[in-house]
Formats: structure tokens, sequence, C-alpha cells
């Protein structure tokens, strides 16, 4: 039998480099707010997906006033949010119960792939985890004291959600305290000694974080209804 499937997806943050007074994750993006884009292609990936959706408290109310404006009925069971991503991503998965797998993805990334989703659960049921991940596409520097030093950028990658695990393993590794130098899961994942396997993400999966993010994923949304066959 399949493993029941989880979508964690954490939408607790604050946004404050995108500056806007809503949160980002309720702005709207080709005329949807960006978080239903995100909670909507974990449904086209599976219809039977189990979602976790973390938000602050305070804004429970705002979710539930744009569902009925936008007539969303998708279910998710809703949890409230920490003060930073790994306390948000710890209460989330306190909401399951049993075993399974469990995709983490930012409620910021709405651009995800069914295709993308779906690699990631069939590569963690074999490997235990299974994180997208791209090529760095631009030169790097470290920063170093009293100027900077070229690095070589094929022995880096770009790491994105979503961070799929066995469920166990991953509630395991959350039980460690928090350190704020880890800043996604397969860092958590690591530190509880598990190796992570790594899959090819997607440079259309940007996490909307910068204004100029909004941007891109408006034209890129827009485009996909234009390359659609009428
Ligand atoms: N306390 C937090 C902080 C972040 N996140 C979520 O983690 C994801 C990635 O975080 P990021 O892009 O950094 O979002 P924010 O923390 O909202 O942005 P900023 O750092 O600019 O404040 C987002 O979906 C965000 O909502 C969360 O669930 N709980
Ligand atoms: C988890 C993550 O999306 C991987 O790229 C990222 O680390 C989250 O963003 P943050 O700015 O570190 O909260």
């Amino acid at each position: 039998m399949k493993n029941p499937e989880y979508a964690l997806i954490v939408a607790g943050g604050k946004g404050t480099r995108m500056g806007s007074a809503l949160p980002k994750q309720f702005i709207a993006i080709d005329g949807l707010p960006i978080l239903m884009h995100t909670i909507n292609a974990f449904y086209a990936y599976s219809s039977t997906i189990q979602v976790i959706l973390v938000l602050p408290q305070e804004d429970f109310s705002t979710w539930t006033s744009l569902c009925e404006r936008h007539h969303f009925n998708r279910p998710v069971v809703l949890q409230q949010g920490g003060a930073t991503r790994f306390q948000s991503v710890k209460r989330g998965l306190a909401k399951i119960e049993g075993d399974g797998l469990v995709a983490i993805h930012d409620g910021v990334r709405p651009l995800v792939s069914a295709t993308v989703i779906d690699q990631s659960f069939r590569i963690a049921e074999k490997e235990n985890s299974a994180v997208a991940a791209v090529n760095l596409k631009e030169s790097i520097r470290e920063v170093q004291q009293g100027g900077t030093k070229a690095l070589d950028r094929t022995k880096f990658k770009l790491i994105q959600t979503p961070q799929t695990f066995k469920v166990a393993l991953i509630k395991r590794a959350y039980e460690m305290e928090e350190d704020l130098q880890l800043t996604d899961d397969a860092s958590v994942a690591e530190r509880g000694g598990h190796s992570i396997t790594l899959f090819e993400g997607s440079y259309d999966n940007i996490k909307v974080t910068t204004p100029e993010d909004l941007v891109f994923a408006e034209a890129y949304l827009q485009s996909q209804k234009t390359a659609k066959p009428a």
C-alpha cells in the first residue's frame, strides 16, 4: 500500500524583505493569493494529499475571509506558526499522526510543479529524503576579512523546497534544540545524522522574497496560460 503523503506548507513568516503591509503569502498573483497557488500545486499533484497549513494565529481570520472571497475550499489542517521557520515546521509536524512521507514546502513558492512534487515523494520513498536543488547560474565570491575570494561554483547548489522526508525521521530530527544557523529542513535532518539526497529542482520554483519576485511570478503564470493549447 502507498505511504500516506502529507504536504506541510509553512506560511508563518512576516515577509520583512517584501516590505508589504499585507503578509506576502496573501498578495495576489494572477488574481489569487500566493498561498492558494501553492496549495493548488499540491492538489494538482494528488487529490488525496493531506495538507497542513502553518500560519501566524493573527492571520487565521484573514485566511478565512480570503477563502470565502475566492471560493477556495481545498481541505487544509490549520496550525499556528512559531517565531522562526524552525518552530513553524516543528509545530506543523506535530499535526501528523503515524508514519508516511511529508513534503515540507515554503508557502511562498507558488510556482512549484506537480512533476517536482512527484519526484520528491518518489525519491524520498527510496532514499528517506529528497531535497530540490539547482545549479548556480552566476559566479560567487566568499567575503573574507579585507576582501573577497572567487569560489568554484560547481561545488555549490541552490537549495529549494519541497524537502521531503520519511515522517518519523524528520520528526525525530526536529526534536533537537533550535540552531539559527540551520535555515532549512535538510540541515536539521543532517544535524540529526542523516545523509541528504538532492534532486533536480526548477529555476521557476522561486521563493517570493522581494518585490521583483512578484513581477516574475505574475509573468510566469501569464506565460503558462498563453502556452496552453486553446
Ligand atoms: N516564523 C516563520 C518564518 C518563516 N516561515 C515561512 O518560511 C518560508 C520561507 O521564509 P522566508 O521567505 O524567509 O519568509 P519570511 O520569513 O516571511 O520573510 P522575511 O525573512 O523577509 O521576513 C515562508 O513561506 C515563510 O512564511 C514560517 O512559516 N514561520
Ligand atoms: C528553506 C529555504 O527555502 C531553502 O532555500 C530557505 O532557506 C528559506 O528561506 P529563509 O530566508 O532562510 O527563511
